[in-house]
């Protein structure tokens, strides 16, 4: 059955691969799934055809068959039960695997995507200093307790997963960030997630519509 993603006509992220469809592409890559990407414009967002899809107006949105699922972690998630590749199959390995998925998603990336929106949208407030200050402690506290957990190990809990595809997706934003120089095994953690290539070619698909898009 065809599988189809939305993504961005003209992602934001000018083809860094920190929007949220690059890592259904990449989840797909890894269960060696072809798919089909639906290009939305950021006007076609907000109409009811996507709408009716997404209720919140975003990307990413899948579709296969009679099934039609949003957010990201979730048709992660999907991608990982019904296609091999991304979840371990004894059900006490799959379910810390899941564990680690809910980790990125729901304690790891909210300080950084919150970082990143205030240093876009905050950046004229008279607190914009302090809240970036709080806004990195609470960074700093997060990424200790990972690298703690990590320690020298290649993936959060033995072979890579969909829990290591999502933080490393998750920790994909601080790359540029100074912050990162503090936490080298993190930052090889993520270079190792860079490295498969299931990731390169999901990268390269989504850096392709960007340089189209620029070229058009
Ligand atoms: N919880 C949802 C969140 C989806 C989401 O945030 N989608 C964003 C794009 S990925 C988030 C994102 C946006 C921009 C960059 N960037 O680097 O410029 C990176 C990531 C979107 O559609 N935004 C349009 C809107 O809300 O109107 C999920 O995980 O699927």
């Amino acid at each position: 059955m065809t599988i189809t993603i939305t993504a961005f006509e003209r992602s934001p992220d000018r083809g860094r691969g920190l929007a949220r469809d690059m890592r259904v592409r990449w989840a797909l890559e890894e269960a060696g799934q072809h798919y089909e990407v639906r290009l939305v414009s950021f006007e076609a967002l907000k109409q009811p055809a996507h709408l009716a899809l997404q209720p919140f107006g975003q990307i990413p949105t899948f579709e296969e068959g009679d099934l039609t699922l949003f957010e990201s972690g979730a048709i992660v998630l999907h991608i990982a039960e019904r296609h091999g590749g991304l979840l371990p199959r004894d059900a006490n390995g799959r379910a810390r695997a899941i564990a680690w998925m809910f980790a990125a998603l729901n304690t790891v990336e909210p300080p950084i995507f919150d970082h990143s929106l205030a240093r876009i949208l905050e950046r004229d407030e008279p607190w914009y200093e302090h809240r970036l200050q709080s806004l990195e402690k609470s960074i700093r506290k997060r990424l200790d307790s990972l690298s703690r957990h990590l320690g020298d190990a290649d993936w959060l809990d033995g072979a890579f997963s969909a829990g290591d595809l999502l933080m490393v997706s998750v920790l994909l934003r601080l790359k540029s960030a100074k912050i990162f120089d503090d936490y080298p095994s993190l930052a090889a953690y993520v270079a190792r997630g860079e490295a498969r290539p299931a990731y390169q070619r999901a990268f390269a698909a989504q850096l392709a519509v960007f340089q189209a898009a620029s070229a058009g």
